[in-house]
């Protein structure tokens, strides 16, 4: 017997499964429309080196699917896929990207996780990103982009919050602790697991990369301001254009209608390397939850790959939303809706001579738009295919039979109508393409 369940930590979509993806996806894509958004996609296996990032100690680097193929090309399943559309912005063969690019993905991602944490493997992320915009109103259009998913499938700030912080100015805080560029960002990726592992914890970390001890309680402290406002008292050499897109992304967050989702964050810097300015994630106010969502700006990952053509820095900014955590939320929130199996008709022929006949029906209700259930094989009493049709959810079945056939009739009976009496009615075979108003 072959294994009929998934590979450890992936999961199959039944059809049932399908149909919660395929609204939520459905959701995903029609906001990206909305906002002008191109999709784009790539394949899942990918060069491992675009991963190789110096900071080092990324959860999502360290835990990457990868492997050695046949032909010795070290290769991976794509962990995330923000370096993928980097590669592809700077592989793009017309050269013909005109800037500002807005694309988004709906890409499975994977990771190798150790199989005690018994933790999933794959995911599906939605990915918007913006490349060629330096000002904020970047990562204001893809916060308004989040909030508009959130609103249309019920979700209020009332039951999530995302919270916003500027590495710049973290950066810029740590440079003046002496800090250099290059601990920049293992510095970052240490302090993101505050919440997990703990101010001690971080501090030996920091001690480790060469921070001191004061240094690192300066960090941890900095991290407690509760605003904007007190951030630039308490941090020394706060970068002042850092301060001030703060400021400005709230302005503009409450005049795209969405301020009341957002909340600034001294704590929040996201454990990707490779973020340099503004960073965000949403969370869920009962505190239930992993995050949401979360993204921000990433101003040199494109020169970092093509330092070799010498690519000046392309700004960029996007973010990344699993398909498991928000549906966790819905779930809880009671606000995920039935996701039952429908289809408008089920035909069925009254014995073997009329099947022709059901078929010509079938052809005939497809052409106009209706989704037909042929009931392929003669069925020994009627009552089985009313039988079969409630299973699937038809709301019609349209019965080929020899008496009505003779005057050019279809039996057509509605389903879902109570009056047992008033639920069926003789179709004319040239009036079937008008099922919908049955
Ligand atoms: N990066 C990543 C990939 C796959 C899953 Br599940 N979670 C995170």
């Amino acid at each position: 017997m072959i294994p009929v369940e998934p590979v450890m930590g992936t999961r199959d979509f039944y059809p049932e499964d399908m149909r919660a993806r395929n609204w939520l996806f459905g959701h995903f894509k029609e906001v990206a429309r909305r906002f002008a958004f191109q999709e784009y996609d790539a394949p899942v296996l990918e060069h491992e080196e675009l991963y190789k990032r110096k900071a080092g100690g990324e959860e999502i680097t360290q835990q990457m699917y990868n492997f050695v193929d046949k032909s010795g090309y070290a290769v991976t399943l794509r962990p995330e896929m923000t370096p993928t559309l980097a590669r592809m912005i700077l592989g793009d063969p017309t050269t013909k990207m005109i800037l500002p690019v807005k694309w988004f993905s709906l890409p499975q991602c994977w990771r190798f996780e150790t199989t005690q944490r018994g933790r999933k493997r794959e995911h599906y992320q939605w990915n918007m990103d913006i490349v060629g915009v330096k000002s904020i109103t970047a990562e204001v259009e893809l916060l308004a982009a989040i909030t508009t998913f959130f609103t249309r499938v019920g979700i209020t700030a009332k039951d999530v919050g995302i919270k916003v912080n500027s590495r710049k100015v973290m950066a810029s805080i740590l440079k003046a602790q002496g800090i250099s560029e290059q601990q920049f960002a293992p510095v970052c990726v240490v302090v993101d697991k505050l919440d997990k592992i703990g101010p001690e914890e971080v501090t030996k970390e920091l001690v480790q990369l060469g921070v001191s001890e004061k240094t690192a309680g300066t960090i941890i402290e900095t991290m407690s301001a509760r605003s904007v406002e007190e951030l630039s008292t308490i941090a020394e050499g706060a970068d002042q254009e850092g301060l001030d897109e703060l400021k400005e992304l709230f302005v503009q967050a409450e005049a795209y209608g969405y301020g009341d989702f957002m909340q600034f964050d001294a704590s929040v810097v996201r454990g990707l390397a490779y973020y340099t300015g503004i960073v965000f994630e949403c969370f869920d106010r009962s505190g239930e939850l992993r995050a949401i969502c979360g993204g921000g700006r990433y101003d040199r990952l494109l020169s970092l790959y093509g330092s070799k053509q010498e690519a000046s820095e392309v700004p960029c900014v996007g973010f990344g939303f699993g398909d498991c955590v928000i549906m966790e939320l819905l779930q809880m929130k009671n606000l995920l809706p039935d996701f039952p199996q429908l289809t408008d008709f089920v035909v069925a022929a009254f014995s073997k001579d009329m099947l022709p006949n059901a078929l010509t029906v079938a052809a005939k209700l497809r052409e106009a738009g209706a989704t037909v259930d042929m009931q392929v094989e003669l069925k020994k009493k009627v009552g089985q295919t009313f039988d079969y049709a409630n299973r699937v959810g038809a709301q019609y079945v349209a019965l080929v039979a020899p008496d009505e056939w003779d005057k050019n009739m279809v039996r057509v009976k509605d389903l879902r109508m109570e009056d047992k009496e008033a639920n069926q009615k003789d179709i004319p075979l040239d009036k079937l393409h008008e099922w919908r108003t049955f």
